[in-house]
């Protein structure tokens, strides 16, 4: 059964408060997007098996432990997505990175497929699926739906802002998906944004609107 994170850290939320306000222009509004994503990142590799080896020191002889080479992949959702892939790799900058392109249908509100690239390895990879808004979750579930079709088995999902229904929509589809967020919402509103949200996540990143 796959487990919700809400992560509480005074940086992460000082930081999401800012990327929320409307008043944060893009340049800033990109940089706190990518500081929040390492912060997460840091939390979700917490289960990274680890080695241990042989090391000197300038003093003596001792044993040391490093990461013991679990191959990652991280996977945007275009667009927004991407705003999250720096602050990812700055923590493990060993992953490959994939991209499954979607955008949501503003009318049916249903995603919509148009790219799929993600390393050659699929079935080796532990993937880290990432999106900063998870809405009504239709986007989420289908690129984990398309990561799975390619042969992934083990997928985490993280985002800044989830509303109550997408992280219900994941749990019913992908109970297998482990959700981690930085701030859990109240609701969607009549146009499926997120309540109180922090808008468009995409056009905000990009500047587009
Ligand atoms: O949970 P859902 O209801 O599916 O909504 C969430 C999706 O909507 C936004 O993407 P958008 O369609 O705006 O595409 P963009 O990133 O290209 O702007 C967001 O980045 C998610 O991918
Ligand atoms: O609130 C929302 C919902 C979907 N996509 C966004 O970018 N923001
Ligand atoms: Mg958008």
């Amino acid at each position: 059964m796959g487990k919700v994170y809400v992560f509480d850290h005074p940086l992460i939320q000082h930081k999401l408060t800012h990327i929320r306000d409307e008043q944060t222009g893009t340049k800033d509004f990109r940089e706190l997007v990518d500081e929040v994503a390492t912060l997460m990142a840091f939390e979700i590799t917490r289960d990274l098996p680890m080695e241990e080896i042989d090391l000197k020191t300038p003093v003596s002889q001792t044993k040391g432990k490093v990461l013991s080479g679990k191959k990652l992949a991280i996977v945007p959702i275009l667009r927004a997505g991407i705003g999250m892939v720096d602050g990812i790799l700055k923590m493990i900058p060993a992953a490959k990175v994939g991209h499954v392109g979607l955008y949501r249908d503003p009318e049916t509100l249903k995603p919509v497929e148009y790219y799929v690239k993600l390393p050659s390895d699929v079935e080796e990879r532990d993937f880290i699926l990432v999106d900063p808004m998870l809405a009504t979750g239709g986007s989420a579930v289908e690129a984990i739906n398309s990561l799975k079709k390619r042969g992934a088995k083990n997928i985490k999902f993280l985002c800044l802002v989830a509303a109550p229904e997408g992280v219900e929509e994941i749990k019913k589809e992908h109970d297998d998906v482990d959700i981690y967020i930085a701030a859990l919402d109240e609701k969607l509103n009549e146009k499926g944004y997120i309540v109180p949200g922090l808008g468009d996540a995409g056009d905000r990143l990009f500047g587009t609107k």
